[in-house]
């Protein structure tokens, strides 16, 4: 190794000038570099960290220490005459992170991450991960400790929660402790897999004698699969009091108190990966990671066809109203408002007419109520319906408001004749008739005081094929609707009697059981503004027959084949929903059922 004084078993290299530093930097694997300042000298209590990652990894090939004397080292111009040790991280001759401080935790989880890595990596386990080269800068912004890794994509893991844990119940908790420890959760689905899913995804234990069991297990009923980011390191602590004694990074050792008294725990980062972190939590039983960037790209495509596009943007939903003057003149009108919002890429979430009280006039329109019009806009918001409508669009705050353009129509004629607010001006009243949130949590206010969720009952009855619950799961999500809860029972009579409450005394009643009674009926506890009466919409008439005829998009039309395989089924009121979900579901939901 470049640096190393001859027949000397020492532990760093000792780099003084740029051409032992170029030299260093041809090292293959990993190098920690102590970047010290001639006057104070190199970290003396990093070294016994450094000493135990030597004699515990025994990766001398690809595990190199060196000290790097700043004042001489043009590279190292920026750490001049700062006393903060730093620690750099060059992996194969790439500066890829930085540590500022003698945080031995930080520098240790660093360095079993990258010595990891770097193992997997030579024997095709995994692919090498797209490092940048960090700027060698000495920024005062950065924490104390905190970890430079610039990874160029975010590094995602497919988690699956198996269908023993869903049945259990322990979904909540593993979600809980996952994002605790700082991991994003990015997408969910629940699902039964395909035969196809699961023997794609278990390849790798494919071999094992008890792997068609397995299969046949895990087909049996729903797991979660979830798209798990790293998160933000900045945030992301552990708590140290859920870990086991002695497996700290840094470890109980002696050596270490002079430094480990150093960190808090804002300056602890995520030191585990997830499959090492669920170990550590005894969950990983219960959950199977895979964080092969290859395979998790495909399972991505597999599970979550959209996931990439929806990443690609800026995805942000916002409130949107028209007032009541331009409403009524634009309904029915060539090119309206809503086909203008359409043409701009938004995606129309909910919409719903409102004539809006006075106070909440007054509180709507609060940003006017020292202008002489105030007393006439109120007048006028109040004087009919207005459209209120929720907006999903890429960039959709920003991109609204620049639709609707200055909120004085004097202003808008002037400087933004196209905008929306000149094109659907009133002459009685001098402001923008189109209103827009102008920020996302204002937004997220209005959305939540204009569309509050309900949850609603939803069954989907045993004779609909595996394949066919999810394309209705599908079309569940595509009308905007939240799966708050899902499982798969056998009905027993008396849960058939509390869902089927109005029907017990009719004739067909006993058909209606034999059917329920066929098979495992999927429940699902369904969020949305207006649950109860929009899944009734989605599900279409009783009678499939019918279905296809007055709604044809309806859920009954494509997959019911008689008035008793209609396919599927929901609460009838807001109160009945909140009955059955409290009886199906136990409390579970019960935070939400207020809202009903
Ligand atoms: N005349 C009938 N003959 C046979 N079965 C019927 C008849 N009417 C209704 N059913 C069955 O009973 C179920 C409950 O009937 P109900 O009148 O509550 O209809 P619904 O509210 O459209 O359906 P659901 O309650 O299942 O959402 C229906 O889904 C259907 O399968």
């Amino acid at each position: 190794m470049a640096g190393k004084k001859r027949g000397e078993a020492q532990l760093q290299a000792i780099i003084t000038n740029q051409s032992l530093w170029d030299e260093m930097m041809l090292n293959k694997g990993l190098t920690v570099i102590d970047v010290y300042q001639a006057w104070c000298g190199p970290c003396k209590a990093m070294q016994t960290l450094f000493r135990k990652l030597k004699n515990e990894l025994n990766e001398d090939e690809i595990l190199h220490f060196a000290v790097a004397e700043a004042d001489n080292i043009v590279t190292l111009q920026p750490f001049r005459d700062k006393c903060e040790p730093v620690f750099l991280f060059s992996l194969n001759g790439k500066i890829i992170s930085k540590v500022k401080g003698a945080n031995a935790p930080l520098v240790n989880e660093k360095v079993m991450q990258l010595i990891n890595e770097e193992k997997k990596i030579a024997v095709g386990e995994m692919n090498r991960p797209q490092y940048h080269e960090i700027m060698l800068a000495d920024s005062d912004t950065e924490d104390a400790g905190e970890v430079q890794d610039e990874s160029a994509e975010e590094q995602y893991n497919i988690a699956i929660i198996k269908p023993d844990a869903v049945l259990s119940g322990k979904v909540h908790e593993i979600k809980e402790k996952i994002t605790k420890a700082g991991f994003v959760i990015e997408a969910e689905d629940k699902r039964r897999l395909t035969e196809d899913n699961i023997r794609n995804f278990y390849s790798r234990i494919a071999d094992q004698p008890d792997f068609e069991d397995f299969v046949s297990f895990m087909k049996t009923a729903i797991s979660y699969i979830l798209v798990v980011s790293q998160g933000n390191k900045k945030l992301a602590h552990f708590e140290e009091s859920e870990s086991e004694p002695g497996t700290q990074p840094g470890g109980p050792s002696e050596d270490h108190h002079e430094v480990k008294d150093k960190v808090t725990s804002k300056e602890v980062t995520k030191r585990d990966s997830l499959p090492e972190y669920l170990e550590r939590q005894h969950i990983s039983q219960f959950c199977d990671v895979e964080d092969n960037a290859i395979n998790v790209d495909k399972f991505i495509d597999t599970f979550f066809p959209d996931f990439k596009k929806m990443k690609s943007m800026k995805l942000e939903k916002i409130l949107a109203l028209i007032r009541p003057s331009l409403f009524k003149e634009n309904k029915g009108k060539k090119e309206s408002v809503l086909e203008i919002i359409e043409k701009e890429g938004f995606k129309i979430l909910m919409q719903r007419q409102i004539v809006l009280s006075k106070e909440e006039a007054q509180t709507f329109c609060k940003d006017y109520e020292k202008e002489d019009y105030f007393e006439n806009l109120i007048e006028n918001m109040t004087s009919g319906p207005s459209l209120v409508l929720v907006l999903l669009g890429d960039n959709g705050l920003k991109h609204w408001k620049e639709l609707l353009g200055p909120k004085s129509v004097e202003e808008a004629r002037e400087y933004a004749p196209e905008s929306l607010c000149a094109q659907f001006a009133r002459e009685n009243l001098p402001i923008n008739q189109l209103y827009g949130s102008d920020s996302l949590e204002t937004a997220e206010k209005e959305i939540q005081y204009f569309f509050p969720p309900q949850s609603t009952l939803a069954l989907i009855k045993p004779h609909v094929s595996y394949e066919n619950r999810d394309d209705i799961l599908k079309i569940i999500k595509e009308a905007g609707f939240e799966v708050k809860h899902m499982k798969e029972i056998l009905l027993t009579k008396e849960l058939a009697d509390c869902i089927y409450l109005n029907i017990r005394n009719k004739d067909f009643y006993k058909d209606v059981l034999q059917i329920l009674f066929e098979g495992p009926c999927l429940l699902l506890v369904l969020a949305k503004w207006n649950a109860v009466s929009e899944w009734r919409r989605l599900m279409g008439p009783t009678d499939p027959e019918e279905a296809r005829l007055l709604s044809p998009d309806s859920i009954r039309a494509h997959f019911g084949t008689s008035i008793l395989h209609n396919a599927v089924h929901g609460a009838s009121s807001a109160i009945s929903a909140e009955e059955t979900i409290r009886k199906l579901f136990g409390e579970l939901d019960s935070e939400n059922l207020e809202e009903n």
